[in-house]
């Protein structure tokens, strides 16, 4: 078997170049309509340059009428059911139809990617043959029914030819008809008769595949050099292989039941002497024939042996390619799981709305690359050959039936919210499930704050966290009202949850927790966002949810792991490390120290502090509720610009039980001094040192650090001035 993967690499950076140069010719345009009205505006336009540009702007403009023509009378009398193609009369062509490829100029069209769209029955006669620039077909996974068009022989300048896993019947088309043709698939469809002859007349093959037919007869001379990958299996092929085709391993002609596939059994060549067919008589052997012989066992058992080792290394590395944090690519490993596990009865699943073009066989001839491996399997990275790219996880273990995980998936696939990853599609076979996800080029929050392995961690400020947080909240707020508000996310890490455009948290991997059934264990870096009911129930809840968003928010406020290493070999539970901080002093120990150097945001970290705090309480009635923790997580930011603070408790901690010095002191600078002397009231254990005290000034607030020595950062402040007033906020103790 093969398939397009083989050759994916050259479509791709075909593909890819294209789509760029069709980007670049849509950006030129812009330009050039700016260009336009800037020179019309200066009302000093030569004529004939005015005639010049509008030549060259309508020429990039323009739309292939006839084309578009061609295609609305396709799109209006083919079948399609599943999915909408949203190929708008207004529209331009070029820029704004799926699956629709033009050339430089945009004057015709030259590619159709139209796969698993869901067409049914006859292609529309007259329709698409009139797209005689069309040099790329695609129109595979659908279920096009009736013989090969014959109008298609117009399509003159035809490259690729990609009609597989369809229900064409009849006999094949006389490839005579299209000289520059280099790749053919009508693989997998019910075509009968013979193989024309002519195939021999498409001088540039470079790849054939017929395979899964009904093709009967003999295999014709098929002489043509530059074919480099062929299938005929699975037919009805009688006869003898043809000795232009003998270079192709026997597996390409496998499945033909009364096709001769022996090289003994070929029929002496016209004018060859009997005598030169190889006697059948034994002979008696010499000793050096015999010596001889046990020489050549010997080295063939070596060669035997190298190769065995040779076969155990590759496995070997295969199975460090999917370790993750292995970003290595693997090209084809999706491709190579479908060889296995492809059930063709089983099609990629869309849903509505979704703008992707590409089907089961797409995807896993794209080249793939393992982004890493989680507690429900293995995600892909998959580049498609029209430059799209998505994350593609392979789940392992699904324990549902395909109803209930199909039910499960239209669930999830209908959400629709710029906090939640949409669910592209599906796919579910007895033996594979694939959920398609869009995939995000920034990565994770995880891979974002901590860095991939052997990575430099990005630096994050205070405004994207925030924003994440923010976005993260809205979006499983958002999730926990589907299914009449009882949908749970199951999952919810930094690692599933990745920037959305406008870098707002995005949450994704939705529900998979409960196709899963029971709960996988947690791998090793989730279990610090297990809440602790769930350790014993293994049934994940909004309650639970609610508890991981807090260890998310832990995270993103003190730049350490849900689970991490303190000094020793110990790994300690994010949640715990942050209580047994908070417990022995106050709070600034636990924020991240890339964050300490950003001015007036204490205040802030703070109160998110308050939010994840709540959020982790061990007893899931204790836990807000989700949409709650939304709108307090939106007004961190709202009290910093003079609203209304949320809250009014202090923290349960040492320090902050002496309140009460909150907005009732003053300090100006000719107290500061004093200030400076300021004594915390005496615990039972003895004094304390003054660690930190807030200052506050109108809206703004600064943080006096007297560990660190309070004179720098006094001059750090600001404004400080002369006779100013400050608010003493709140104070800590070493
Ligand atoms: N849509 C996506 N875009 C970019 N990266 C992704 C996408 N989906 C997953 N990843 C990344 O791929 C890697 C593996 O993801 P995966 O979801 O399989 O495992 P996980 O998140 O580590 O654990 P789990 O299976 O429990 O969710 C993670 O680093 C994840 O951030």
């Amino acid at each position: 078997m093969w398939g397009l993967g083989d050759l994916g690499s050259g479509f791709f950076s075909r593909n890819v170049a294209k789509s760029f140069l069709k980007r670049l010719s849509l950006s030129l345009r812009f330009e050039l309509l700016g260009f336009w009205g800037s020179w019309k505006m200066s009302k000093k336009m030569n004529p004939l340059l005015v005639f010049i540009l509008g030549a060259i702007c309508s020429s990039i403009l323009a739309d292939p009428v006839e084309d578009k023509q061609a295609l609305l009378g396709f799109i209006q009398h083919i079948d399609h059911n599943s999915r909408s193609l949203q190929w708008s009369k207004e529209a331009s062509v070029c820029s704004t139809w799926i699956g629709v490829e033009c050339n430089g100029d945009n004057s015709r069209v030259i590619g159709l990617h139209l796969p698993g769209m869901g067409f049914q029955g006859l292609i529309p006669p007259n329709t698409l043959s009139r797209l005689s620039a069309l040099e790329f077909l695609s129109l595979r996974s659908n279920s096009i029914s009736g013989s090969f068009p014959s109008d298609f022989v117009e399509l003159k300048n035809l490259t690729t030819i990609l009609l597989q896993f369809n229900e064409f019947s009849g006999s094949l088309p006389d490839f005579s008809a299209w000289g520059n043709l280099s790749i053919v698939d009508l693989s997998n469809n019910g075509f009968n008769g013979s193989i024309p002859p002519s195939v021999s007349k498409s001088s540039h093959l470079v790849a054939l595949n017929l395979s899964n037919n009904s093709l009967s007869g003999d295999i014709p001379d098929i002489n043509v050099p530059s074919l480099q990958q062929l299938d005929l299996s699975n037919n009805n092929l009688t006869g003898f292989i043809p000795k232009s085709l003998q270079r192709f391993p026997i597996s390409v002609f496998s499945g033909n039941s009364n096709l001769s596939s022996s090289a003994v059994a070929f029929p002496p060549l016209p004018g060859q002497p009997p005598d030169s067919q190889p006697s059948r008589k034994a002979k008696r052997l010499g000793a050096p024939a015999l010596l001889g012989i046990i020489i050549g066992a010997c080295v063939l058992l070596c060669v035997l042996i190298a190769l065995l080792i040779l076969w155990c290394h590759s496995r070997r590395q295969n199975q460090r390619q999917e370790l993750p944090g292995n970003t290595q690519k693997i090209e084809m490993s999706l491709k190579k799981m479908a060889s296995r596990n492809l059930d063709k009865n089983n099609r990629l699943v869309f849903f509505e709305g979704c703008n992707l073009a590409f089907d089961l066989e797409d995807l896993l001839s794209a080249s793939a690359e393992v982004l890493g491996k989680g507690a429900f399997g293995v995600t892909y990275k998959a580049a498609l050959e029209d430059s799209t790219t998505v994350a593609v996880k392979r789940l392992k273990e699904v324990a549902l039936a395909k109803r209930e995980f199909e039910q499960q998936m239209v669930v999830i696939g209908h959400i629709r919210h710029e906090n939640v990853s949409a669910l592209r599609a599906y796919y579910y076979s007895k033996e594979e499930k694939l959920v398609v996800h869009d995939y995000y080029g920034l990565g994770s929050v995880s891979a974002l704050l901590h860095g991939k392995s052997g990575e430099v961690r990005t630096h994050l400020d205070w405004e994207t966290r925030l924003k994440i947080a923010i976005g993260a909240a809205r979006g499983i707020a958002y999730i926990h009202t589907q299914a009449n508000g009882k949908l749970v996310h199951g999952n919810i890490k930094a690692s599933n949850i990745f920037l959305n455009s406008e870098r707002y948290g995005c949450v994704s991997d939705i529900g998979l927790a409960s196709v899963m059934s029971p709960m996988p264990p947690p791998v090793m870096r989730a279990a610090g966002y297990r809440a602790p009911e769930v350790t014993d129930t293994r049934k994940a809840t909004q309650a639970s949810d609610v508890y991981s968003f807090g260890v998310f928010l832990l995270e993103l406020l003190t730049g350490r792991s849900s689970i991490h290493a303190t000094g020793g070999d110990e790994m300690v539970h994010l949640v715990r490390w942050v209580h047994s901080v908070v417990r022995e002093e106050w709070t600034a120990e636990v924020f991240d120290v890339e964050l300490l150097r950003y001015p007036n945001i204490e205040e802030e970290m703070v109160e998110m502090l308050q939010i994840a705090m709540s959020c982790a309480a061990r007893a899931p009635e204790q836990r807000p509720k989700m949409a709650d923790i939304a709108k307090l997580v939106e007004e961190i930011r709202r009290d910093n610009n003079g609203k209304q603070p949320s809250f009014e408790s202090p923290l349960e901690t040492p320090g902050s039980t002496t309140i009460q010095h909150g907005g009732a002191e003053t300090a100006s600078s000719s107290t500061v001094a004093a200030l400076l002397f300021f004594q915390p009231p005496k615990s039972p254990s003895g004094t304390r040192k003054l660690k930190y005290i807030y200052l506050k000034k109108e809206n703004r607030k600064h943080l006096l650090r007297f560990c660190d020595g309070v004179e720098a950062d006094l001059k750090g402040i600001e404004g400080f001035a002369e006779g100013s007033s400050y608010i003493l906020q709140r104070w800590s103790c070493c």
